[in-house]
């Protein structure tokens, strides 16, 4: 369950971290660099029971980075409005999160005879300067090229998604904060497999979604006596359970314990998901490394409310995805449905900003 991990952070960073100031004068108690693993196998989510997470916040935000805009109006226009303060007068942002994993920049100046080559792997010629050199440009859809990676070569370990583009920090209103994720894709053992395929399955049918997940869990059920770890990868192959999981990891330069990381964490596991479904894999794991760890002195309160409430022992959400999801473009937060989550009330931070 995610409560047990993200709880260990939070108290690990009210107990021990050092008292800290800060940008926005709020004062912190920080504690550097702290990793938690959530679990993903059969669909999850961690999403915390001990306070109410907006998770239809996370889904909405989600779509608005996988649409590559640095506008925040379709935010705005569907109700979310956690942006808002850092937003100049035309709502624009700078070129963040989505506008780097969509369309990172690359132009250059480079001598007339070397534009041929340039223009096979997908640059353009923008203009000319006094010196006869030519202004050539592309755009880099790091997010598609981190699909089809998966889907072409998985075992390479370069799949990186990072909006930490140096360059650019100076036109963002805030520097990325969830700054570079990467997955790793591995061929599972048989076990492994057969663990991970089941589990959707029984996610599937417990909210009555029709899948080769949900007639695996039947087959393994009607003719394995339920035992899942005799499942072997020929009758896997047959069900279309898919031969790799899918690991990731996200490097968080700077954690709002109490307000940014429930959205975070849950937020980029449902990505994880998303990713996986595209390129025919399971998610099996994701880990989260923060690196200047703080919760704000006008959070305390808040904190110990938090943490005074027991877990919810049978919260356990999950994220379900239509199935014909097939590219990034499919990705629509109305669709993406959360399932199983049960929580204490909300509890209202003041956000710094
Ligand atoms: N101080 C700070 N913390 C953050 O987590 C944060 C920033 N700044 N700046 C940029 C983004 C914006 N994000 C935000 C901003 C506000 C909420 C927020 O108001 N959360 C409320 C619930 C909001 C709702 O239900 O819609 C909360 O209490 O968690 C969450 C994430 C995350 N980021
Ligand atoms: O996704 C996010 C975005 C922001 N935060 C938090 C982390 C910090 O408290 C502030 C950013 O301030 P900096 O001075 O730029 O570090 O926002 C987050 O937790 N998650």
């Amino acid at each position: 369950m995610a409560d047990y991990a993200y709880n260990e952070i939070a108290k690990a960073t009210f107990n021990c971290g050092f008292k800290s100031d800060d940008r926005t004068n709020t004062g912190t108690v920080s504690l550097p660099f702290q990793m938690s693993k959530y679990d993903l196998s059969g669909l999850r989510v961690p999403l915390l029971s001990m306070k109410k997470v907006n998770e239809r916040a996370v889904r909405v935000e989600l779509e608005w980075y996988l649409r590559g805009e640095s506008n925040i109006k379709f935010l705005q226009d569907n109700g979310v409005h956690i942006w808002d303060a850092w937003a100049d007068e035309n709502l624009e942002l700078g070129p963040v999160y989505g506008c780097q994993w969509r369309k990172w920049e690359d132009t250059r100046a480079v001598a007339a005879e070397e534009v041929p080559e340039l223009e096979k792997i997908g640059y353009q010629v923008v203009g000319v300067l006094g010196d006869e050199r030519v202004v050539v440009q592309r755009f880099v859809d790091q997010l598609q090229d981190m699909v089809n990676t998966l889907r072409n070569t998985p075992d390479a370990r370069r799949i990186i998604l990072t909006a930490w583009n140096v360059g650019k920090l100076r036109d963002m209103k805030l520097p990325p904060c969830h700054m570079t994720f990467q997955v790793c894709s591995k061929v599972l053992p048989e076990e492994d497999r057969s663990i991970h395929g089941y589990n959707i399955g029984l996610t599937h049918l417990k909210y009555g979604y029709e899948s080769n997940y949900a007639e695996f869990v039947e087959y393994v059920n009607s003719h394995l006596q339920g035992r899942y770890e005799f499942a072997t990868h020929e009758a896997m192959d047959e069900f279309k359970i898919p031969r790799r999981g899918l690991f990731s990891g996200l490097y968080q330069r700077s954690v709002d314990v109490m307000v940014g990381m429930p959205f975070n964490i849950s937020g980029y596991a449902i990505l994880t998901h998303f990713i996986a479904q595209i390129t025919d894999h399971m998610a099996v794991e994701f880990t989260h490394f923060g690196g200047d760890v703080h919760i704000y002195s006008d959070h305390f309160e808040g904190y110990e409310t938090q943490m005074a409430r027991e877990p919810i022992g049978d919260n356990d959400p999950v994220v379900l995805f239509p199935d014909h999801y097939w590219e990034i473009d499919d990705f629509a937060f109305e669709e993406v449905v959360i399932e199983g989550y049960k929580h204490h009330p909300f509890i209202k931070f003041p956000v710094a900003v």
